[in-house]
């Protein structure tokens, strides 16, 4: 599609060829009933991303500027009245067979006023965030019912209270830097919105231990499942028996544990802080327990596994931090490696280019990052830059790109046999 197409008659054309060409890839057409999770094969996510793209352009073509921006003005209040469903447990309390339920019930279960609960779906059905299926009577769609699903629900929780509550915070604390984001973690929108000196990890460690067990279960939604450790990167397809991969931040072990499931020649060891590591433990399958270990380790103080073929796996670690903190957690890893190891992270690539085109949710994530850590989702180009000033030996062995979003796997090694001295004499 071309990127300046703006004519209505033009997309609706897109629309409806994209339309049958996702439908001829798909197993069932899609449904706003709840139904199991049926991933995005291959083939059909191209047909996907132009139908969404179309969408987009037509929608803000025929709503026009003043809808258009007015409505973006006041965007938060769909995530407040979000908030409001999670809070009231709207989504608890209406049957997940999608039959309907009565306001009056609803109102009765969660003991919120009908009222509150009618204004709050009004807005939300207008999402096709639950239906109304009869007057008075609502039931769930597939949006409502995954408020509720383990993971995605927590990372709705997530989102709502802490991103919520940090966001309008974010322009106060960059204006206070000429709009730059600070380097440090711990004066962000986040802890000017929980009122702390701390930063987001930190806070959940010490101040708020189930905002951080709600965080750890959020993470095992965040990345879009299947996880990219298993669906793209190959190598480790031929993996010897007792490869070592340790996953670096791993939390509460949701990749190691996928990994070492498909995997069965390969040994995890996840590191992190110590309650999350208590938390990963009591959750371990049984089956697991050879292959899958937990350590605490705070990755700032160094990385105690070495040996030759490592792997240390980076997941959503770096984009919580400003470049010279991720340049300290690198050199650590760096200086535990020979060339035969490798650095895999696991993070979004960002689009260079803007506009329609681009990846809604990495969009939305790169300010995520910003009012929760003052940092960012990265280019590749700024991939490498990060890499080559923590340590002028680190060098991309290959980029390995999810075809579903702007996520991928940096394979990062060791320059062989070039000492750093001689490098930065170069
Ligand atoms: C955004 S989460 C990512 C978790 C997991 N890698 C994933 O992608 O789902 C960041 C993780 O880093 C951990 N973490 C934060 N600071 C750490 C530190 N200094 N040392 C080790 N782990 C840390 C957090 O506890 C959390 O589990």
């Amino acid at each position: 599609m071309a990127a300046k197409t703006e004519d209505l008659t033009e997309l609706s054309n897109i629309i409806s060829t994209s339309a049958k060409n996702y439908l001829s890839h798909v197993p069932t057409p899609p449904t706003l009933r709840p139904a199991p999770l049926v991933l995005v094969a291959d083939e059909a996510i191209e047909a996907r991303e132009k139908l969404l793209q179309a969408c987009r352009k037509v929608i803000s073509l025929v709503e026009g500027p003043i809808e258009t921006i007015i409505g973006m003005a006041g965007a938060f209040y769909e995530t407040t009245a979000l908030k409001l469903a999670c809070d009231m447990k709207l989504a608890d309390n209406v049957p997940l067979d999608g039959s309907p339920i009565a306001l009056a019930e609803l109102a009765s279960k969660t003991g919120a006023p009908e009222e509150t609960i009618l204004r709050v779906m009004r807005l939300l059905t207008f999402k096709c965030v639950f239906v109304e299926t009869a007057p008075g009577y609502f039931a769930h769609t597939c949006g409502s019912a995954a408020i509720g699903a383990p993971g995605i629900g927590d990372l709705v929780g997530h989102r709502v209270g802490e991103g919520f509550a940090s966001g309008p915070h974010t322009s106060d604390v960059l204006r206070e830097n000429n709009f730059a984001a600070p380097e440090d973690s711990r004066k962000s929108a986040f802890s000017r919105a929980f009122n702390t000196n701390k930063g987001f990890f930190e806070y959940i460690y010490t101040d708020d231990k189930s905002m951080g067990t709600r965080f750890g279960q959020a993470m095992t939604a965040a990345s879009g499942i299947p996880f990219n450790l298993v669906t793209i990167y190959e190598p480790l397809l031929s993996t010897p028996k007792g490869r070592i991969l340790v996953d670096v931040g791993g939390g509460i072990g949701h990749v190691a544990i996928a990994a070492a499931q498909k995997y069965p020649n390969l040994k995890c060891v996840v590191q992190d802080m110590g309650t999350v590591v208590g938390e990963g433990r009591d959750r371990l399958p049984e089956e697991l327990k050879d292959r899958v270990e937990f350590q605490e380790n705070d990755f700032f103080k160094g990385q105690p596994i070495g040996g030759p073929g490592v792997y240390y796996y980076l997941k959503h670690i770096l984009h919580d931090h400003p470049d010279p903190v991720c340049k300290q957690i690198l050199s650590r890893i760096a200086n535990a490696m020979d060339s035969s190891s490798r650095i895999l992270i696991d993070e979004c690539i960002m689009d260079e280019r803007v506009g329609p085109e681009g990846d809604r949710m990495a969009i939305m994530k790169d300010l995520h990052m910003l009012a929760m850590f003052n940092d960012k989702e990265r280019t590749e180009a700024q991939w490498a830059a990060l890499l080559k000033s923590a340590d002028e030996r680190l060098v991309v062995e290959r980029v390995w790109r999810a075809k579903k979003d702007n996520t991928g796997i940096i394979e990062v090694r060791l320059a062989s046999g070039v000492h750093r001295a001689i490098l930065a004499k170069l």
